[in-house]
Order: C-alpha cells, then structure tokens, then sequence
C-alpha cells in the first residue's frame, strides 16, 4: 500500500513539474571583447569578440531555463532577430507538451513554412534554434534536478531516440538501429581534453612558450596550434611547440577553412615533420569532396581532417562520413541543432566508427559540449582512443556553474542543467543594448 501510494505521489509530482507552462523568453546580446588581447584568433578571425544570444524561458511555475548560441561581435545581433522570431513557436507551451513529443517539437522550430526558407536547418536561423532547444533541455533537466547529462543517461533509449529527426538520415540510420546502438551501463570518470589556449594566431612567440610551459606543469598534454596565414609562421610556431611538448605529446593543427583544396594539402605537407594527428577545416565547412581529397592525400602522412565547428547540420555529417572525409568529428553544442540534432551526429559517427573530438572554447561551448561528449562515451561509444574534448580556457568565470578542469580532463558537470546560465552581473555589464536601442528608435518612428 504505501508503495503504491509512494508510486501514485512520485507520478504525480512529475505530472506537476512537468507541467511548467513557458510564459516569456527573452534573448540578449552578451558580448565579450576577447579581440584585445587576440584570444580567439585565428587565420579567417583575425579579431574575434567572443559573444551570445543568450535566451532565458521563464515558466508559470517560476523555474527558468537558460540556452544560448555561440557567435562572434556584430553578427550577434541578427541571430537575436532570428531567436525572437522564434519565439512565438515556444512560448505558451507547456514543458511535458514539448518533450512528449520532441521530435515534433524540433520539427516545428525548424520547419516553420515562413522561416524555414532561411536555411532551412543552416546558418543565423540554426544558431538561433539551438540557443532556443538549448534552454528548453536545461529546464528539462533542471525539473529532473539533474545534470543534463545524467538526465539523458538515466532516459530510456526509446525516448531518447524519439528526440532525433531522423528525416534526411535514414538511408545511413534508422531508429531502430539507433535503438541497438545505445548502451544502457554507466561509467563515470573525467573526460580527456586538449588546449587550444596556448598557440592562438595573433599570440607572439614569447606568450606562446609561457602558456605552453604553464599548460604542461598543469598537466596538459595535447596542444593545438592555429596555422594558414603564413607558412613561415606556421613552421616556426610548430617547431616551437613540439620542442616544448615533446615527442610523445600530441599536436593538432587548425587553418579554420584558410585553404582551396591543392593549397591545404601542400601546406599541411610542409608541416607534416611535426607530426600533427589532424589538420582541422582546411578548407570550407562545405566541400566534403575537398574533405575528401585533402584526407586521402595526407592518409600517408599520418594526418587526420577533423572539422564539425561550422558543418551545418547532420545531413552534412551524414555526407562527410559516407565520404571518409573526415577522421575526427567534431560536434559543436551550439551550431546544430541542439541536443537534439547532436544525438544524430554521435549516433552516425558510431556507426560509422570515427571518434568523436567536439569542438568547444567560445564562450559557454565547453560548459554545454561536456554533458555530450559524456553521454557519448556512457551510453554510445564506451572508447576513449583517439577521443579528447576541446578546452580553452577563457570566459568561464561567467557562468554560474563553469566547468571544472581536473589534470587535463573534465570532470562530470552535478548541478542541474545544461550548465548554460550566465551571472546576472555578467549579462548587465556584457549586454550590448544596440538592438534594444535600435527598436526603441522605430517604435518611435511609427509612433510619430
Ligand atoms: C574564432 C574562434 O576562436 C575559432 O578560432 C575557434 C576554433 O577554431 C577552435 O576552437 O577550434
Ligand atoms: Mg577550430
């Protein structure tokens, strides 16, 4: 009897929480001017301002979800467009309504017949579909009080699998095969990261072997290195770095789409004595035949072709691994769509047995990305050869739960959600009013 009624409580609690009703998103503009000190810069982003649209969905019940997508300086405000033209799809609906039917959900932002014609699932349009399914899965998991990671565990691989869009993926993976590809057993240690915050481009040598030094005291022991504005450059920053990690230490090189298809391969070539274990965007997000090419011709060389950071979509990824374009995928929490789309990715990378390596750093990636790359290794790839997750170490003090780096490896996010709320004192000091300023002029204007 008490059992039963203990059973008959539990539902009904969960009926209850479940049945937050999103009354309000509101998205801001954060911006953070990482382009002063070059952080971030690489040989196409040559002065990056680190920034979000930062959503927050406020409930009738008071819990809130906080979601973003990462993006650079200006072009921020028009994904904050994007998000509030959003935002009519998903306010008004209750939280069990969404994730009942998930799927349906994430249909409905993305095929919208008005805004769908925008990408559809590419570009401004997706960045701003993931900052908004990003705070829905936070509120999800901050109703389970859980990390998201655990929440997506601790799911039964059938509603799990009934998050994904399969459309446009079947002929490579069905549900069904989906279903047989997750694991159901649970491990749980830090996960392996590597630092891009040592080489960026416009770091001068002098900084570059400080922060290799103090990397490797704590306990780093994979670098990667930007390269592709100059040769000479990129020889002397690589020599410099693999003196001061070592033989045994690894190095990545990333060109962020510097190169046409000939150029990469000669010049990775060139760079092939410091033994990078990939060369990362060689060439544009888009040509997976260029992938292809560059991968097969640096295959003697030893050198892998990882990219992911601006592949649009998992058709894409679909493509990319039907070609062995790549050899590392690299998800990003913020560029697809959501947990949702990021689900299909690893499904697919499994499948077709390529590690996973997500791209993180920006602001907020490495707090987001985390929770996937655990889940990955729990529930679907159960490896760790070749896979490390993305670390730069910039931005992190403004989050109220920021990740927690232990000997190079992350450790297991606890608190509840997706780990995407900013400090409120952060959101006022890096909000950039010119939007809200900018509407408020033509509201005037039209008043007039
Ligand atoms: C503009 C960004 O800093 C970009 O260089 C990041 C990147 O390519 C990476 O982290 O990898
Ligand atoms: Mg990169």
């Amino acid at each position: 009897m008490i059992k039963l009624l203990t059973v008959f409580c539990h539902r009904k609690n969960f009926r209850d929480k479940m049945l937050h009703k999103i009354i309000n998103l509101t998205v801001r503009d954060v911006r953070f001017p990482t382009s002063l000190d070059q952080h971030g810069s690489d040989a196409m982003h040559t002065d990056p301002d680190y920034s979000a649209a930062y959503v927050v969905l406020d409930t009738d019940s008071g819990l809130t979800g906080f979601g973003l997508t990462f993006t650079l300086g200006k072009g921020t405000e028009i994904v904050v467009c994007a998000v509030e033209a959003l935002a009519r799809l998903v306010v008004g609906k209750c939280l069990q309504e969404i994730v009942s039917d998930f799927r349906g959900f994430y249909r409905l932002l993305t095929s919208d017949s008005q805004m769908r014609w925008l990408g559809p699932e590419k570009g401004v349009i997706h960045l701003a579909t993931a900052a908004v399914l990003n705070a829905v899965w936070d509120l999800w998991a901050r109703t389970e009080g859980k990390p998201l990671w655990k929440l997506l565990v601790d799911m039964e691989p059938k509603q799990l699998v009934s998050c994904i869009d399969f459309r446009y993926i079947t002929d490579v993976l069905t549900e069904e095969e989906a279903l047989g590809q997750i694991k159901d057993q649970m491990q749980k240690e830090g996960y392996p990261a590597y630092t891009t915050s040592c080489a960026w481009l416009g770091y001068p040598d002098e900084q570059l072997k400080q922060l290799c030094t103090d990397a490797l005291k704590s306990g780093w022991t994979r670098f990667k290195v930007k390269v592709g504005a100059d040769l000479e450059d990129d020889v002397r920053r690589c020599r410099i770095i693999r003196q001061m990690i070592g033989p045994d230490n690894t190095l990545m090189i990333d060109a962020n789409q510097r190169w046409d298809v000939a150029e990469a391969i000669s010049w990775v070539s060139k760079l092939a004595e410091f033994r990078p274990l990939w060369i990362e965007e060689p060439t544009s997000p888009d040509d997976i035949l260029g992938h292809a090419a560059i991968s097969k011709a640096l295959a003697p060389l030893g050198i892998g072709v990882a990219t992911g950071e601006q592949c649009q979509n998992r058709v894409m990824f679909k493509q990319f691994l039907q070609a062995s374009a790549l050899q590392f995928v690299q998800i990003d929490s913020c560029r697809l769509g959501s947990v949702n789309e990021n689900l299909a990715v690893l499904l697919m990378a499994h499948k077709f047995n390529v590690p996973v390596c997500p791209h993180a750093g920006g602001v907020g990636l490495c707090e987001l990305v985390q929770h996937l790359i655990l889940f990955d290794y729990i529930c679907v790839s159960a490896d760790l050869r070749n896979r490390m997750c993305e670390y730069v170490d910039h931005l992190h003090e403004h989050f109220t739960c920021p990740v927690v780096i232990q000997d190079a490896h992350y450790m297991p996010p606890k608190d509840p959600g997706y780990s995407c709320e900013m400090l409120e004192s952060t959101v006022i000091q890096h909000r950039n009013p010119i939007i809200e300023n900018l509407k408020h002029e033509s509201y005037e204007h039209v008043t007039h």
